[in-house]
């Protein structure tokens, strides 16, 4: 796969441009559906400070106004309990207005992640990390795909990365990357040939450096050095690290560039899909039902 620029370096998984384009795309989606009567319309639930996740979700409402998508942004106090919250996701389930909720991930220490996940209507589940959701993937009927998984795909369909045959090593096993990604990579018509790498994998450089594709889903900054990846290889960097002041550190070291065929940078790139993917399933839930 080798894909190098002319000068040596890596073509650039730019996930940036491609947001703005999906986002185009659902901008014309969002008008139609207002124009026959439906306003799409999202939820977004918060519980606690974190300033991480209170920035995904002041990104994903930005994301909304631009593209048309009515939000409502519910903010709770880290002391919610679980019963609160799951009161209110049971009122955002039965409200016939909002298409789609998700709450915001981790929850604050005392409340449940799963349960909040399982709480969601499955017909709303617009993180698609619903067990019925997951379960749909897995057993490969159409329903809605998680988020990062689905950013990832189309980060690498647009890239022209082949996944047909190719082997794909994925290091992370985590419920939101890598467990719904070795599903979604390795179902018939995308094909690809998974190995799903984690804390108790014996050697995952030996992995790694077999693979056409590497994807680093774990969280760890520069986990990911040249010496583990084949030459030409594309290479996905998921989890970022807030190092000092603001900047963000990519699962990915910089050294990569110089063997990859294709890399992500250290942002601007899955994350921005990830929320343009969350918007794909809340438009698809709005128009479901409208005729062609
Ligand atoms: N309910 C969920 N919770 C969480 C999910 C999820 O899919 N569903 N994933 C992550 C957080 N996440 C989405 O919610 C997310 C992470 C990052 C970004 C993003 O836009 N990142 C930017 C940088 C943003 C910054 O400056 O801080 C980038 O990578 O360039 C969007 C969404 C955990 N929780």
């Amino acid at each position: 796969m080798a894909n190098l620029h002319s000068d040596g370096t890596a073509v650039c998984l730019d996930g940036d441009v491609l947001a703005a384009t999906l986002r185009r795309q659902m901008a014309a989606r969002a008008t139609r559906l207002r124009a026959i009567g439906v306003t799409p319309k999202l939820a977004t639930v918060l519980v606690g400070d974190n300033p991480a996740s209170a920035s995904y979700i002041a990104r994903k409402h930005a994301d909304c106004a631009e593209i048309g998508i009515k939000a409502t942004d519910i903010r709770l106090p880290a002391k919610t309990s679980q019963a609160q919250l799951l009161a209110h996701v049971a009122a955002l389930n039965a409200d016939p207005l909002v298409h789609g909720l998700m709450v915001q991930l981790p929850l604050p220490a005392g409340l449940d992640d799963d349960a909040a996940l399982a709480a969601v209507d499955p017909a709303k589940d617009i993180d698609g990390l619903h067990p019925e959701n997951l379960g749909r993937l897995l057993a490969g009927t159409p329903g809605l795909l998680p988020c990062t998984p689905h950013a990832i795909w189309q980060l690498l369909r647009h890239h022209q990365v082949p996944l047909k045959g190719a082997k794909v090593a994925i290091i992370g096993r985590g419920p939101l990357v890598g467990r719904p990604l070795s599903m979604l990579l390795s179902m018939r018509g995308i094909d690809a040939s998974v190995t799903l790498l984690h804390s108790a994998s014996r050697d995952i450089a030996e992995a790694t450096r077999a693979a056409d594709v590497v994807i680093a889903a774990l969280g760890r900054p520069g986990f990911v050095t040249a010496d583990m990846v084949r030459p030409g290889a594309a290479v996905v960097g998921v989890g970022i690290t807030y190092g000092d002041g603001c900047s963000m550190v990519s699962d990915v070291a910089e050294d990569v560039a110089s063997v990859a065929g294709h890399v992500t940078p250290p942002h601007g790139s899955v994350g921005p899909l990830t929320r343009a993917a969350l918007l794909q399933n809340l438009l698809e839930i709005a128009e479901r039902g409208l005729p062609g």
